[in-house]
């Protein structure tokens, strides 16, 4: 049968009652029902469980008239069936055994103690190491998105507001591991990102439910101090989020203390396209290396990884950070960074270790980590340089609380067993009543050896042993031979084939006494641990400082580390608009051409300022145009974040965004043509690129006809330079294009070097000044092993062309400006301030006066004096 009604537990067990009164809480949730030493899952869940865990379906019993199928996990094995269910998106509501066996009548009282989603697990095991779980929420409000989100680890929340157009890039930039949203309206990006979705109530994303609940997570009045008390759609957005995360952990969040509002204006932008085509954190297969980050990260911990990502996404505009960052690798490079780095090592996940104190789920192994970290800063800050303001500040981040190491060293074992339950966990000598305890049990075997001694004297019976087990608890066995010597204050407890089993009055008092010492030094120990766990609580802004501390070292160390090894240089930031870097390489080819022997890296100039602004880069298949633009980008992006950058030398004005157009495959999950998809992003970066953005344009118009491409690519190259004035890297297969700069003063033309020899090309990967000569596209076949015969009648065909072309001497201008539309002839899309003034005019409301005045208005933007 399917999962029974709600409405007639009646019918069924007292304990299938309270399994499903506890699934009627959590209808769409898998509920792992805890029974001794498994968990089970029942009905429907265990159908689900069994597809997608491949754990063995049974029938147990009856309940309601019908038997009740089920399926179990061992509880040792919990966390690899939750990571599985979490790589596949399915939370999981674990009830456990809260009440004592056998204190109530009929099932031992069981809750939900917490439910593990994507984007809420805090288990280390669960977490990749070098990635954190980021929790989204969205909300809608009109045109206007609001963003908030968690990392329950780093106990940080987030908040944004954007429009449509900007919502792709916020999500890319976050990367979340779960997103919720209205149930009612799931916005077009987040269908597109193919994120995890989690629906919520339509009501829990309101604005002023969402200020409480952040005044009351920040414990503050207002939210004026965080600079964060104008943003209604993210406080909306808000709401559904801390609604949510408090409901998976099934307690408040008391480490989350932190927010971080965001705003588009403060950081670079780098829309999907970007992070995608630069090939940051993935490659365009999808593959985790070689990337920028894989070469980037050489970090220690996985706190600076996690650290690293982050702020190679989340570049800031204002260049503050990224100098402060430069000073500190320049002292790492000038004193030395392995000493650094080696400390490193031992460091443990502190942040992680801190969310999951908060949560109350940290494990006894875990605090001996954190013991041993807090052992050894006092050596690690011996190792960070002194002499910059941001490692200065980082050293005293690293001088928190010494008494939480002695806590530590005076409370938990040496080496403690991995999980509370199986008991020394606690120091000896931490507490007196728990040591007495344990005595009597240590005692037991010198007892047990005594009574054994004692017995086999008074009774004459030689082989008679004292034991226990876990079943029968103590007692004495004999073997049939020496029965007829059992005296009479023996009372038999079991009968096996050869021998029987005793129990005396003196053995039976010891028994009580040691298993109850057994069971009180257990349940002492977890009173002890949730007192220590309590002191640790109240430390944890110390340990957030501390985790950030360690996280930002481990960062800056890498850098300087990558510079140092890579050979990278320190960039110059300048307030005029510029970017000049001399003898620039791309890392990433740089670091695989090493790697494969194939050679070395040619390293190239770029200067592009107020005066030149738009590069056409011509020059054949395989002669290095995009790895050209994407070293570009890549210098630009790792100067923003206060690395080093992989050139000679490097100068750079301010940058608000880097916009990438480079070839795509078909997206054809979103029904997105190569072709269309080609234009979209193209128009997107038209409508945002600013005269402070970095634009890349790969052979643009390539995936429709010739004219068409042709006459686009110059239609958008103009816009480029004329109206968004961006710094522009156009590469083209267009020779037309090359006449571009002849009618734009701001562009020049530039081009990949290659030589002939023979029938054959060399590419010499070096960018030089004026148009290609040619394309040598037919070379490059040859060279990619096409049959010759193709080769050959491509080449005549080739001929054919070319000649025919220098016949056709007409000539049409492809970058005129365009047309003036006809009046009354805009395109629906086209903004029109007349229209967009008089929509927003509301007749009724004008006075008369008011109404002349919007006339007016009108009248002048129709003649376009305004
Ligand atoms: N500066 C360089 N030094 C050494 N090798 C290079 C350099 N630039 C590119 N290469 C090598 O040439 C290969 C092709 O480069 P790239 O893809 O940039 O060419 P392209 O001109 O954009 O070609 P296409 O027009 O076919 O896209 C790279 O994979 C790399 O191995």
């Amino acid at each position: 049968m399917s999962s029974p009604a709600t409405d007639d537990f009646s019918q069924h067990t007292p304990m299938m009652q309270q399994y499903l009164r506890i699934k009627s809480e959590y209808p769409e949730t898998l509920v792992f029902y805890r029974m001794g030493d498994f968990y089970e899952v029942f009905y429907d869940d265990a159908r689900k469980a069994n597809q997608l865990l491949d754990v063995t379906l049974t029938t147990r019993g009856q309940s309601g008239g019908a038997p009740v199928v089920m399926a179990g996990v061992p509880v040792h094995a919990l966390d690899a069936y939750l990571a599985k269910l979490i790589k596949l998106g399915e939370p999981v509501a674990i009830a456990e055994q809260i009440g004592e066996v056998g204190a109530t009548k009929g099932p031992v009282e069981r809750k939900v103690v917490r439910v593990v989603t994507p984007g809420t697990v805090t288990d280390a095991e669960l977490l990749a190491d070098k990635q954190d779980a980021i929790l989204l929420s969205v909300a809608t409000q009109g045109k206007t998105f609001g963003l908030a989100w968690l990392s329950l680890t780093q106990g940080e929340l987030g908040l944004a507001q954007c429009g449509e157009r900007e919502l792709a890039s916020w999500l890319a930039r976050l990367a979340p591991a779960e997103v919720l949203v209205d149930r009612e309206r799931h916005p077009a990006a987040v269908l597109a990102a193919r994120l995890p979705i989690t629906n919520r109530p339509s009501w829990q994303f309101d604005t002023s439910l969402g200020q409480r609940k952040l005044c009351e997570q920040l414990g503050v009045a207002s939210l004026q101090g965080f600079n964060a008390q104008d943003l209604p759609t993210a406080h909306a957005a808000a709401a559904a989020l801390l609604s949510f995360a408090e409901h998976t952990q099934g307690r408040a969040l008391s480490h989350v203390k932190r927010l971080q509002v965001q705003r588009a204006t403060d950081l670079l932008d780098l829309p999907p396209a970007s992070q995608r085509n630069l090939e940051l954190t993935q490659t365009l297969r999808g593959e985790t290396s070689p990337t920028l980050l894989s070469l980037l990260d050489t970090c220690r911990t996985g706190m600076g990884s996690r650290a690293l990502r982050h702020c190679l996404l989340n570049p800031p505009r204002d260049r503050t950070i990224a100098r402060a960052r430069q000073d500190a690798i320049a002292e790492l490079l000038a004193t030395g960074f392995d000493p650094l780095r080696e400390a490193l090592r031992q460091v443990s996940d502190v942040e992680r270790i801190s969310a999951r104190i908060a949560l109350r789920q940290v494990r006894p192994r875990e605090l001996a980590g954190l013991r041993a970290t807090l052992q050894i800063l006092p050596e690690l800050a011996q190792t960070v340089p002194a002499g910059s303001a941001l490692l200065d500040e980082l050293a005293v981040g690293l001088g928190a609380s010494p008494h939480l190491a002695e806590l530590l060293t005076r409370a938990i074992a040496e080496e403690p067993a991995a999980l509370l339950r199986e008991g020394n966990v606690i120091a000896t000598g931490f507490d007196e009543q728990l040591d007495e305890l344990r005595s009597i049990q240590t005692n037991c075997d010198d007892f047990l050896l005594d009574l054994e001694t004692r017995e086999r004297a008074r009774t004459g019976i030689t082989n008679l042993r004292v034991q226990y087990n876990k079943v029968h608890g103590f007692y004495i066995e004999v073997t049939t031979s020496g029965l007829d010597k059992v005296p009479l204050d023996y009372q038999r407890r079991q009968t096996l084939k050869n021998a029987e089993r005793f129990i005396t009055p003196e053995l039976k008092t010891f028994e009580d006494k040691a298993l109850s010492a057994q069971e009180r030094a257990m349940a002492r120990e977890k009173l002890l641990y949730e007192l220590v766990i309590d002191q640790l609580g109240e430390e944890l802004p110390a340990l957030g400082r501390l985790a950030r501390s360690l996280a930002t070292l481990d960062l800056l160390a890498a850098m300087a580390e990558r510079a140092a090894t890579l050979n990278w240089c320190r960039p110059e930031f300048v307030t005029h608009p510029c970017i000049d870097i001399q003898a620039g390489r791309h890392p990433v080819v740089e670091s695989r051409l090493r790697e494969t022997g194939s050679g070395e890296f040619m390293a190239n100039d770029c200067r592009l300022d107020a005066r030149t602004k738009l590069l056409v880069i011509t020059g054949p298949n395989m002669g290095g145009k995009s790895t050209f633009m994407r070293q570009v980008a890549l210098i630009a992006l790792l100067a923003s974040i206060g690395a080093y950058v992989p050139a000679a030398a490097c100068r750079l004005g301010p940058i608000d965004a880097i916009h990438t157009r480079i070839g795509a495959a078909d997206d054809l999950a979103n029904a997105q043509s190569t072709f269309m998809l080609e234009m979209t992003e193209a128009a997107a970066i038209l409508h945002s690129a600013t005269e402070q953005s970095l634009v890349l344009m790969d052979e643009i118009g390539r995936g429709t006809s010739t004219f068409d491409g042709l006459a686009l690519a110059g239609a958008i190259a103009t816009h480029l330079h004329d109206k968004c004035r961006a710094f522009t890297l156009f590469a083209t297969h267009y020779f037309e294009l090359t006449e571009f700069p002849a009618k734009h003063t701001q562009a020049i033309n530039m081009h990949v070097s290659a030589v002939e020899s023979g029938e054959d090309i060399v590419f010499l990967h070096e960018i030089q000044p004026g148009p290609a000569s040619r394309s040598y596209g037919v070379q490059v076949a040859r060279l990619a092993g096409m049959p010759a015969p193709v080769v050959r009648q491509a080449r005549a065909a080739l001929e054919a062309l070319e000649a025919r072309a220098s016949e056709d001497e007409s000539q049409i201008d492809l970058f005129a400006a365009p047309p003036e539309p006809a009046p009354g002839a805009l395109a629906a899309d086209e903004p029109s301030p007349l229209l967009d003034a008089l929509r927003d005019l509301d007749p009724d409301a004008l006075s008369p006066r008011e109404a002349l005045a919007a006339l007016y208005q009108l009248k002048s933007l129709a003649s376009g004096r305004l």
